[in-house]
């Protein structure tokens, strides 16, 4: 891939994830951006372990060369809590931009199963007609806060949301205007869909519109145990449905090639949140590197 148009990031989701904060609760902010850089990253998502001040924050990221690409933003549209969701907005995009970083990535969260225990594969809420309305609207209206700093809305489809199939993410870019673009999250569509083919069909079909890429391998074996036990999307998670590029089902080949054919330019963010006690971050952040170099030449 071309090393002027993509940069590459790591979530401290491996770390300390902030789903489930008892996973990794040992590892210190400092530790975490630490082993970022070491592994070879120059950049990083926003934890909850991360100093909230861009004045603190920031000297501590770049003597380590890190620098802030998106911090998760969960919206609550469909439910109709447009005001506070905008107010909340404005601030975290307030921080951000304080930070350097241009994308603001955002998911759905109305009726969200992703934190509870229901049946991630059978219980994931459907919107209504209203529901998307709503969610369509905010967005459009996200996007045009975000133009006046400079910035770009994208939405997390995910696993237990509303947005979460290749129908509904179809629908979601249907309703929204094209300055509302995607968060391509290569593990979730893969999760949802159980198909290589779908999850390069959604890539192909949305690159003009896809400001974000978050990187995550996905274990078919486990995603067979949450669909018969029917389990929740954290206990999957903590059982190993993912994990770094390389490691997993997906083939990132074809990610790579699709994304430099086409000119994207922007960050490419490894996430793969499993059980540190079973799966060192170090190790895994070092794993994905390597890789990434190896299969995307950067
Ligand atoms: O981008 C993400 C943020 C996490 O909090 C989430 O649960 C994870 O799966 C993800 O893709
Ligand atoms: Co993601």
């Amino acid at each position: 891939m071309n090393k002027d148009n993509v940069k590459l990031a790591i979530a401290p989701i491996g770390w300390t994830n902030d789903d489930m904060p008892d996973l990794g609760s040992e590892n210190t902010f400092q530790q975490t951006v630490s082993e970022m850089a070491l592994a070879g990253f120059t950049g990083s998502e926003v934890g909850s372990k991360y100093p909230r001040d861009p004045a603190i924050l920031k000297p501590m990221l770049d003597i380590r060369g890190i620098e802030i690409c998106n911090a998760w933003f969960s919206t609550f549209f469909a439910n109709g809590d447009k005001a506070k969701t905008i107010d909340e907005f404005v601030n975290h995009m307030n921080f951000l931009h304080a930070m350097g970083a241009r994308v603001i990535g955002c998911s759905e969260q109305s009726k969200s199963i992703q934190g509870t225990t229901l049946a991630v594969l059978e219980e994931k809420p459907v919107f209504t007609d209203e529901e998307w309305r709503l969610t369509a609207e905010g967005y459009n209206e996200l996007a045009v806060i975000a133009a006046e700093k400079g910035m770009r809305v994208t939405l997390h489809h995910h696993m237990g949301t509303g947005i979460q199939t290749t129908e509904e993410i179809d629908r979601f870019m249907a309703l929204t205007n094209e300055n509302v673009g995607l968060l391509y999250d290569t593990g979730h569509v893969y999760y949802s869909e159980g198909s290589q083919e779908k999850m390069l069909a959604v890539l192909k079909k949305y690159l003009p519109r896809i400001f974000h890429v978050h990187l995550k391998d996905v274990r078919d074996d486990v995603v067979a145990e949450v669909r018969q036990n029917k389990l929740s999307f954290l206990d999957g998670v903590k059982k190993g449905t993912f994990t770094v590029p390389g490691d997993g089902v997906i083939d990132f080949k074809p990610v790579f090639k699709i994304l430099d054919d086409y000119g994207y330019k922007g960050w490419m963010v490894v996430e793969a949140e499993q059980d540190p006690a079973l799966a060192n971050p170090f190790e895994y952040a070092v794993k994905a590197r390597k890789y990434i170099r190896e299969n995307a030449g950067l």
